[in-house]
């Protein structure tokens, strides 16, 4: 398989819903009254500009319950915005209980089925789920060979969760001679590791990488080993190896039942996300934060009887808790310059707080808390809608101080919260995995709590005295080296932080230490604009001495 490059087409924001209004126009709208001549129905006119679809086809089995299989393929890849089509391999009974029955599809029906689909629909990527022969792996290479495609992820499904096998032993052999050597990932879950391996046991992270490393052997480009069903683990972690390093991709583990699926949502979200064109290691983190989003916004929905149910793929279509917009995967070097903005500080200058937040993205804030304490919860509301626009247009995470309420209600990217304010692990429940949380800790105790309740960094300090906040200790440099050394969280320093001291906490070259946070040193200014790039550079230049 040729490695995958973003096609540049493909870079700009994607907007399946526009890219299919122009590939298939309606010719006419069609009134229901006789309209008067200003408002007879012109024709679309739609630019003669070829707009490409991410394409995915998905080689599975049908799961009559729909959690799973080539339905959940589906779902998937429309939530993430590709084009999925379907070879179907077999036909399961199947609900929330188990698998009742399985009629395999005739190989050469799957052949008829490939050709139909790769000669004709331009497919960018291929997605394998159950393959329940021998002759369908073989039917599946010798179509791939035919018609290349761009990348191959293959999921190796052998047993459904419930437990029933859904491939044979000599399958298993196929799929290791010919369909890895042709796969850009393969994606087994730790069952199906052992399987490939020759049931070899697999109980810790070192087991994993092994495994990792001996299916890498078999010839596929990258490998993604799924720990979901470790015993014992809090976190649900993935080893990820590309024949140099491994990775350990950490989620958080949601109690829910209705788990059914997540397997094959995974392998299609990584698919759609490389049609998209984005890079293997990318992919694999956005599809593994999609599938955590989708089971936590499912976690008490209630379909069918049995032990594991399905979840939902759309959520996005209706929780006004999560946009897909906002959905990022919070990078602890945003934490490089703090700006936190200060409603009694702007107002002494003349700004609002609006025009405060695009002097600091313009000097080159990395993110912005909006900390207004005497601002009116409707006044604050409208501002933090209007932060939002800017952030966002700006690729600046936003986040609120203490106010999950406007957080919720503007889409901010997240909350900050001090130790007397609403539990960290609550906000979370609320804001759900896809938002930032960043937790005030002053001691190691309450950095592990912080870490424990799912805070994504901590803000550690004052570090220096200041008057912004009241009744606020100061940590100094030893303070803030406690927490950092003790932190498992990204770390950034707070308190009396400005351009005269800025470098000498920098240079400290503390583990965990990202940036600094700071108010008055940008917003009790004439120029916020300026001053947040002197800051900006002084950090740049400490940094490169440390
Ligand atoms: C980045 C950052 N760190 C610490 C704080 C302080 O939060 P908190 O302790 O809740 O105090 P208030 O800001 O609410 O007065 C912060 N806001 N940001
Ligand atoms: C909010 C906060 N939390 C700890 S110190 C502090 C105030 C920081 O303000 P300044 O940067 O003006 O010292
Ligand atoms: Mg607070």
């Amino acid at each position: 398989m040729a490695s995958v490059q973003p096609p540049p087409a493909l870079l700009a924001p994607h907007r399946p819903s526009t890219a299919a209004a122009l590939r298939f126009p309606s010719p006419t709208v069609s009134p229901r009254v006789s309209p008067s001549p200003a408002a007879r129905p012109r024709r679309l006119a739609v630019a003669a500009r070829a707009m490409p679809w991410p394409h995915v086809l998905t080689v599975a089995g049908s799961d009559s319950g729909a959690g799973a299989g080539i339905q959940a393929d589906i779902k998937a890849c429309a939530a993430l915005g590709a084009y999925c089509s379907s070879v179907i391999t077999a036909v399961t009974a199947q609900n929330t209980v188990g698998v009742q029955g399985v009629h395999a599809v005739p190989e050469e029906f799957v052949g008829e089925q490939l050709r139909s689909v790769l000669s004709d629909m331009s497919v960018d990527v291929v997605k394998t789920g159950m393959l329940p022969s021998a002759g369908i792996v073989k039917v599946l290479c010798e179509s791939l060979r035919k018609f290349p495609v761009k990348a191959l992820v293959v999921d190796p499904v052998m047993v459904s969760t419930s437990g029933d096998t859904l491939s044979g032993p000599s399958t298993l052999t196929t799929y290791r001679d010919e369909l890895f050597p042709m796969a850009d990932i393969v994606t087994p879950n730790i069952k199906e590791a052992s399987k490939l391996l020759g049931d070899v046991s697999l109980l810790t992270i070192s087991d994993m990488r092994s495994a990792a490393e001996s299916i890498f052997k078999l010839g596929p480009k990258n490998v993604l080993v799924k720990g979901g069903d470790m015993p014992d683990s809090t976190d649900a972690i993935d080893v990820f190896f590309d024949g140099k390093e491994f990775i350990e991709l950490r989620g958080l583990r949601i109690k829910t039942r209705n788990t059914h699926g997540t397997g094959c949502t995974l392998a299609s979200c990584i698919a759609a996300e490389l049609a998209k064109g984005a890079t293997m290691l990318r992919a694999v983190e956005a599809a593994k934060k999609f599938v955590e989003s989708a089971l936590y916004h499912s976690k008490d929905l209630v379909i069918g009887n049995g032990p594991q149910g399905p979840f939902d793929h759309l959520f996005s279509l209706k929780s006004p808790l999560y946009k897909m917009g906002s959905l990022h995967k919070f990078n602890p070097d945003d934490l490089f310059l703090y700006a936190v903005t200060d409603s009694g500080m702007n107002k002494k200058w003349g700004r609002s707080i609006e025009d405060a937040v695009k002097a600091a993205i313009e000097g080159g804030a990395t993110i912005v808390q909006l900390r207004e304490k005497d601002t009116e919860t409707r006044e604050f509301l409208e501002a933090a809608k209007a932060c939002v626009e800017i952030c966002r247009s700006s690729g600046v995470p936003l986040l609120i101080n203490d106010r999950v309420d406007v957080a919720l209600a503007s889409n901010a990217d997240g909350v900050h919260v001090g130790q007397s304010d609403m539990p960290a692990w609550e906000v979370r429940e609320l804001l759900g995995p896809g938002k930032i949380i960043g937790v005030s800790c002053k001691t190691p105790a309450q950095a592990e709590q912080a870490w424990k309740d799912g805070a994504d960094y901590i803000g550690c300090g004052g570090v220096f005295p200041t008057t912004t906040k009241a009744n606020n200790p100061t940590l100094g440099f030893e303070g803030l080296r406690t927490v950092c050394l003790a932190s498992k969280l990204p770390v950034v320093a707070i308190g009396g932080i400005n351009a005269g001291n800025a470098g000498s906490v920098m240079e400290l070259g503390l583990p965990n230490l990202k940036g600094v946070a700071v108010v008055s040193a940008l917003f009790n200014q004439e120029c916020v604009a300026t001053e947040t790039r002197s800051l900006r550079s002084i950090l740049m230049n400490a940094c490169c001495r440390s």
